[in-house]
């Protein structure tokens, strides 16, 4: 759970990436996100090493969901990663960045017209289509700019992963993909082999979020080959490529055990390789991890702000930050763990670490054991990285944190604080309403 640069001194002062969090604390203000460089980059190669291990080699798409950014964009495509986009804006985020298109997958389960366009005219390396609806949106595009989309269908297999519901989207009752069990998956298959603007590539079945086990990921590969498997016997049609989602579970609090990658990926190419007729090539395999790669690379830095014992007995511990740069409690009851920054790492009262929403619900850790707590202490929370920022908000108009990077004892800014005059730069100031010349 912790980034692998996590350190603590003698006088049990916190650093990431060899820089001491109360210095970044104190030059970029709190709350603040810290990303560190090295464990981003460890995570990458081990996706890589065991990819690579495979016949033929896997290829891996980071899920831009769990955190994007221009530099974040950059940073992937000097590593050679691939990129999954799920809208216009994280699209047109790779572009800002220069990112290499044909490593895009591109998904949602609502693409607008002109992300599409977008995205053709980007030449993305695979539109990953959701409904017939889209597919004979795709189509049309493609017909109209006389060139052949690369679409893979993304089909729904059945597969119950067990997380919480809210992030499982393998069930056949999904809002997400083409249902297997139905047979509409079928009809999706046809159209896109009649089209002569769709090229269809392959298949795709993302099963849900922070998984565990590695059974389910085998099953996902498995239910796709036996899917191939059958197309093969009827049409004649074999893909080139099986794409198996993301998924991989990390380590919030000590409970997490978080599954072995290389154990899944090889369990995969031999499923995939024993599934292969002999006339055909086994599919490209690939991968579509977010919060493997960036969760325990990062943690948010918060200040103390007001401590207070209430009647019945608990203790909180009130920072400057809360729900709207770390939703996932308040959605998910997800558990994280705190360190305080400078004081001993063995605690000696049960804490409640409260956020500044006004919201009873902004709570971001339930229970936790600390060691006694000042105002304006730093408390650090592991495990931000994943879904923190990507889904932060300016509810209460609080200015969104900065994203700061570790590397080597330097940092370098990755998305500056938000200041008071972003928050009201989209904002027109009061007209009359008796003023109809103002109005549309
Ligand atoms: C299609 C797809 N791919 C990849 C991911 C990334 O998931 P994770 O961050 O759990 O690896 C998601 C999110 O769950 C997803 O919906
Ligand atoms: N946002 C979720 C995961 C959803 C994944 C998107 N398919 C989380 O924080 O855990």
């Amino acid at each position: 759970m912790f980034p692998d640069t996590y350190q603590r001194d003698e006088h049990n002062r916190i650093s990431i990436g060899g820089v001491p969090i109360r210095q970044l604390a104190e030059a970029y203000g709190t709350p603040l996100y810290v990303l560190d460089y090295a464990t981003m980059l460890h995570r990458i190669h081990a996706f890589q090493e065991a990819l690579n291990e495979m016949t033929p080699p896997g290829r891996a798409f980071y899920a831009g969901k769990a955190f994007l950014t221009t530099a974040m964009a950059g940073f992937l495509n000097a590593h050679g990663m691939g990129l999954d986009v799920v809208s216009g804006g994280e699209l047109y985020t790779a572009i800002a960045a220069g990112f290499d298109m044909q490593n895009i997958v591109f998904h949602g389960n609502v693409k607008t017209a002109e992300e599409i366009q977008l995205a053709l005219e980007h030449n993305v390396g695979y539109v990953v289509v959701d409904s017939l609806d889209e597919l004979h949106l795709i189509d049309e595009i493609a017909a109209r700019m006389s060139i052949k989309a690369p679409v893979l269908l993304r089909l729904t297999p059945g597969i119950e992963a067990h997380t919480h519901a809210f992030i499982q989207t393998g069930q056949f009752d999904s809002k997400f993909g083409f249902s297997m069990k139905d047979g509409i998956h079928e009809e999706a298959v046809s159209v896109a082999l009649a089209s002569s603007h769709i090229d269809l590539k392959g298949f795709h079945a993302h099963i849900g979020s922070q998984i565990f086990d590695e059974d389910p990921f085998v099953h996902n590969a498995m239910r796709l080959m036996e899917f191939i498997q059958s197309l093969w016997e009827q049409r004649r049609f074999w893909p080139e490529v099986l794409d198996i989602g993301g998924g991989f579970g990390v380590q919030y609090t000590h409970k997490d055990d978080p599954p072995e990658v290389p154990s899944i990926l090889a369990r995969v190419n031999q499923a995939v390789q024993a599934l292969t007729p002999r006339e055909c090539e086994p599919p490209v395999i690939f991968i579509e991890p977010g919060r493997a790669i960036v969760a325990e690379a990062g943690v948010t830095v918060y200040q103390v702000n007001a401590t207070k014992t209430v009647p019945g007995g608990k203790n909180y511990i009130a920072v400057d930050g809360g729900m709207g740069d770390n939703i996932r409690p308040a959605l998910y009851q997800a558990e994280y763990m705190a360190q305080v920054d400078g004081k001993p790492i063995d605690g000696v009262a049960l804490y409640t670490l409260a956020g500044r929403y006004c919201e009873s619900g902004d709570i971001l850790i339930r229970d936790v054991v600390l060691p006694p707590v000042e105002v304006g202490d730093y408390v650090v929370v592991f495990g931000t990285g994943a879904y923190n920022y990507a889904m932060s908000s300016n509810y209460n108009r609080v200015p969104k944190p900065a994203v700061v990077l570790v590397a080597d004892g330097h940092s370098q800014l990755w998305v500056k604080r938000e200041t008071y005059q972003d928050l009201v730069a989209q904002d027109l100031p009061w007209r009359d309403p008796a003023d109809l010349r103002d109005f549309l």
